[in-house]
């Protein structure tokens, strides 16, 4: 089955889920504060995180809308980049001069307006497109009614499909200057071996993996690994870090490309090819 591209959807209207968190936590922030450093998720928003916010630039307002609807509305709102990553993302595609941003994990469209944002902030958008894939249709509909309701919709284009099927399926397109993988963990490499083999990464494009130290728990895999009993929600996180620990070894050893693995927010793989 071929990805299918949305330009139009049909919503019903959506269900007014009550707001019970009186203040939404950060999600994938981490304490950077040295005494603090744990190997376990911190969700709790810390003096040094809310600091670096306020001294940074702040989001249009219709951006930090989608950020607080799906952190108040959706339970699992901690896929979602946090704002500072998303200020960090408009920058770094205005640093990049990138024009053509490809998405692999939409969720509800926060981080592919962060992108369109930086396209907008460049001027001339003659060109520029971010192309964002998501596989549940869930998921698919809310992202095209925030980038909608935010008046990104020039500019991002939203696939619902698979990662692999539509990593597969692109054609007549030209090389993306910035590619973000942040959807199935058990896909990165796929997802990332696909894009080389196919040149959908431009010569000096770079390539951004999110999550590789999950949570502080990729370094220790091999312990994890050693462990016994885990509960449900420990062999989830397990499952990933594992994969994500698969992932970041096989981009280290490829000698196609040149890596940087940032450790912040939740580990930042920086990838460029070798040319
Ligand atoms: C971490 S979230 C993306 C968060 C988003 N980039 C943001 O920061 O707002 C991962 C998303 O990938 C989607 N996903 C999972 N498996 C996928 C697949 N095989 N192909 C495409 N999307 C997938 C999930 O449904 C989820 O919405």
């Amino acid at each position: 089955m071929l990805p299918r591209i949305f330009n139009k959807l049909s919503l019903s209207s959506r269900a007014v889920i009550s707001n019970t968190k009186k203040n939404f936590l950060l999600p994938r922030e981490f304490h950077n504060s040295q005494s603090l450093r744990a190997a376990e998720p911190i969700f709790i928003q810390n003096e040094n995180v809310s600091y670096a916010e306020s001294m940074s630039f702040k989001l249009p307002e219709k951006i930090q809308l989608i950020y607080k609807n799906t952190a108040e509305d959706l339970k699992n709102s901690n896929m979602m980049i946090s704002p500072s990553q998303g200020a960090f993302f408009t920058f770094l595609i205005q640093m990049l001069k990138a024009k053509r941003i490809l998405e692999l994990g939409t969720y509800t469209g926060y981080s592919a307006a962060c992108f369109a944002e930086g396209l907008r902030r460049m001027g001339n958008t003659d060109g520029a497109k971010v192309i964002s894939v998501e596989y549940g249709e869930k998921y698919h509909e809310m992202a095209y009614r925030n980038i909608n309701n935010a008046g990104y919709l020039d500019l991002v284009e939203l696939i619902l499909g698979d990662g692999v099927m539509v990593l597969e399926a692109l054609d007549n397109f030209e090389p993306f200057d910035f590619v973000f993988l942040d959807a199935n963990k058990n896909g990165y490499i796929k997802h990332y071996d696909i894009i080389l083999e196919r040149n959908l990464l431009a010569d000096n494009g770079i390539m951004v993996a999110d999550n590789v130290l999950f949570y502080g728990q990729v370094h220790n895999v091999p312990k994890l690994k050693a462990k016994g009993k885990l509960n449900p929600l420990q062999q989830k996180q397990k499952k990933s870090a594992i994969d994500l620990y698969q992932f970041n070894d096989h981009v280290k050893n490829d000698p196609r490309t040149t890596q940087v693995l940032l450790p912040s927010f939740d580990g930042l793989m920086f990838i460029k090819k070798n040319i």
